[in-house]
C-alpha cells in the first residue's frame, strides 16, 4: 500500500537516479489488446506454477501486484495459528517450549528459508526485524574485519533503514561511512574497506545488483561482504553459499509470505561462526541459556545470532507459510518472474497511451528483481485510482508506481488486466 508520508526522511544518502528505459516505441509493432489477452490466456495455460495460487487465499477480483511489500496470505496459516494460540498455549502451556518445539524453532525455520537462498543447513537463524538483523550483521562484521580498515560502504540508494544503522554501526566501531552507487562498488573498494552493505535489489526501481561479481570483489579487496535480500530472497535465486557470501539479512513478508511484522532472519557463513561477535548478547544466544550463568558463552553455529525470546506467534506463522514453496525451485520462480515482468512491460506499452509512464527498471534480464517501477506524475493519485479499480501496487516517493509480481500467485491476466486498468487511467 502506500507510503503513509510521502516526504519520508532520508538518511544522509543520495537519492536514485530514477533512469531507465523508455515505453515508448513505434505504436505499429505494438500488439492489439485482444491479442494481450489470448496471450495471457496461453501463457497462464502453459504455467506450471499456475496451480500454485491455490495455496493462498486471495481477495476474488483483487489483482495483488504488492507482494514485494506484503506477501499474500497462505492458505494453511490460519489453522496452523488456531492451532498455536488454542492447543500449543492454551492447553500445553509453558511445556510447549519443548513439546512444541518452540525453543528451536529459530533455527529450525532458518533451515527451512536456508534453501531458498542458497545456503546450507545451520547457517541461518530467524528472529528480531531486518533492521536488528542488520545491527546484528553490521557491527559483526566490523568485528571481523581487520581492524586497521576504516570504510564502510553502503549503496547510496539503500532503503533508509540500512543507511540508519550503518551509520550508527559506525559511530560504534569507529568506521566512517561511504555511500557508494552500486555499480561503483566494486571499484570504491580497497585497503581501508572494513565492511560492505549492499541491498540485492534495490526497493525502489527493482534494479538487481550482481551478487556474485560485488561479493569476489569484496573478497579480493579483503572486506566482509554484507548483503540485504529483503527484496530478492523468494524472487530469484540468491546463492549464498555458491558465492560465499559473508552475512546476509532478509525479511520474511515480502515473497516469503511469512505474514505482517514477521520475523527476519541472519546468514552467518560456516567459516564466520566461531568469530562472530554479536553486539546483542541476549541470553537465547548462549551456549547454555538455562545455566543461567553471569558469563556470555555464546551458542556455537547460526544460534549466536539469537538475541531474546523468540516470537513465537509470528514465527509459527511464518514456518506454516513457508510449507507454500513445497517442492518449487526457486530457478522456476525467477523463470517466471521475469516472464511476468517482461510482459508487464510490454502490455504498459501497448496500452498506456505514450509519454505518460517510464519504466526506471532494467530492461536486462541480469538486472531485473521482481518489481516494475513506474516513474510518472501524480503518482500517488494514479496509484490510488488503480487500487480503487483492483490493482493492488504501492507507491513510493516522490514519483514511481511500483509493482511487485510473485510467481507463486499471480498469473498472466493478472498482469495483462493491471496494465490494462493503468491505461484506463490514462486514457
Ligand atoms: C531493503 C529493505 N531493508 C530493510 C527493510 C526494513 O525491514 P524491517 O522493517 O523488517 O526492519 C525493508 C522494508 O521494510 C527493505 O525493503
Ligand atoms: N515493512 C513494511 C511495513 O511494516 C509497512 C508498510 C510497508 C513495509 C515495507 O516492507 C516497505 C518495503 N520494505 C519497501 O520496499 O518499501
Amino acid at each position: 500500500m502506500s507510503e503513509p508520508t510521502p516526504t519520508m526522511a532520508q538518511p544522509s544518502l543520495t537519492g536514485p537516479s530514477l533512469t531507465g528505459p523508455s515505453l515508448t516505441g513505434p505504436s505499429a509493432t505494438r500488439p492489439s489488446p485482444g491479442e494481450l489477452a489470448r496471450r495471457a490466456e496461453a501463457l497462464d495455460a502453459a504455467d506450471e506454477l499456475g496451480k500454485l495460487r491455490e495455496r493462498f487465499t486471495l481477495p476474488e477480483g483483487v489483482v495483488y501486484l504488492d507482494g514485494n511489500s506484503l506477501g499474500a496470505l497462505p492458505a494453511g496459516v490460519a489453522a496452523t495459528t488456531a492451532d498455536v494460540v488454542g492447543r500449543q498455549w492454551g492447553e500445553l502451556l509453558i511445556r510447549s517450549w519443548d513439546e512444541s518445539g518452540w525453543w528451536t524453532a529459530p533455527e529450525r525455520i532458518g533451515d527451512k528459508i536456508a534453501p531458498l537462498i542458497g545456503a546450507a543447513p545451520g547457517q541461518v537463524a530467524v528472529g528480531d526485524s531486518t533492521s536488528v538483523n542488520l545491527f546484528k550483521a553490521l557491527v559483526g562484521a566490523a568485528r571481523l574485519a581487520d581492524p586497521s580498515r576504516t570504510r564502510l560502504l553502503v549503496d547510496a540508494s539503500t532503503f533508509p533503514t540500512d543507511g540508519y544503522i550503518a551509520a550508527s554501526a559506525a559511530r560504534m566501531t569507529g568506521l566512517t561511512v561511504e555511500p557508494v552507487d552500486p555499480s561503483q562498488a566494486a571499484a570504491a573498494m580497497g585497503a581501508d574497506t572494513a565492511v560492505v552493505l549492499l541491498n540485492h535489489v534495490d526497493y525502489r526501481t527493482g534494479r538487481l545488483h550482481d551478487l556474485p561479481a560485488l561479493t569476489a570483489a569484496a573478497r579480493a579487496a579483503g572486506a566482509v561482504m554484507v548483503w540485504d535480500l529483503c527484496h530478492s530472497a523468494g524472487a530469484l535465486p540468491v546463492g549464498l553459499d555458491e558465492n560465499a557470501v559473508d552475512l546476509a539479512v532478509g525479511c520474511t513478508y515480502k515473497y516469503l509470505n511469512g505474514g505482517p511484522g514477521s520475523p527476519a532472519y541472519l546468514y552467518i557463513a560456516e567459516r564466520h561462526q566461531t568469530a562472530f561477535d554479536s553486539p546483542l548478547p541476549g541470553w537465547n544466544g548462549h551456549a547454555d541459556p538455562f545455566a543461567m550463568t553471569a558469563q556470555y558463552v555464546p551458542a556455537t553455529g547460526a544460534a549466536r545470532a539469537r538475541v531474546g525470546t523468540p516470537d513465537i506467534l509470528s514465527m509459527l506463522a511464518l514456518e506454516s507459510s513457508l510449507d507454500a514453496w513445497d517442492g518449487v525451485s526457486i530457478e522456476a520462480v525467477r523463470a517466471k518472474s521475469l516472464a511476468l515482468t517482461d510482459f508487464f512491460l510490454e502490455c504498459v506499452a501497448a496500452y498506456v497511451p505514450a509519454g505518460n509512464v517510464e519504466s526506471v527498471t532494467p530492461d536486462e534480464h541480469a538486472r531485473r528483481g521482481s518489481q516494475v517501477s513506474l516513474r510518472t506524475a501524480n503518482a500517488r493519485e494514479v496509484m490510488a485510482e488503480l487500487v480503487a479499480r483492483g490493482v493492488i501496487g504501492d507507491f513510493r516517493a516522490p514519483d514511481v508506481l511500483r509493482f511487485g509480481f510473485t510467481p507463486l500467485y499471480v498469473g498472466f491476466a493478472d498482469v495483462e488486466r493491471a496494465a490494462r486498468t493503468l491505461g484506463h487511467i490514462f486514457g
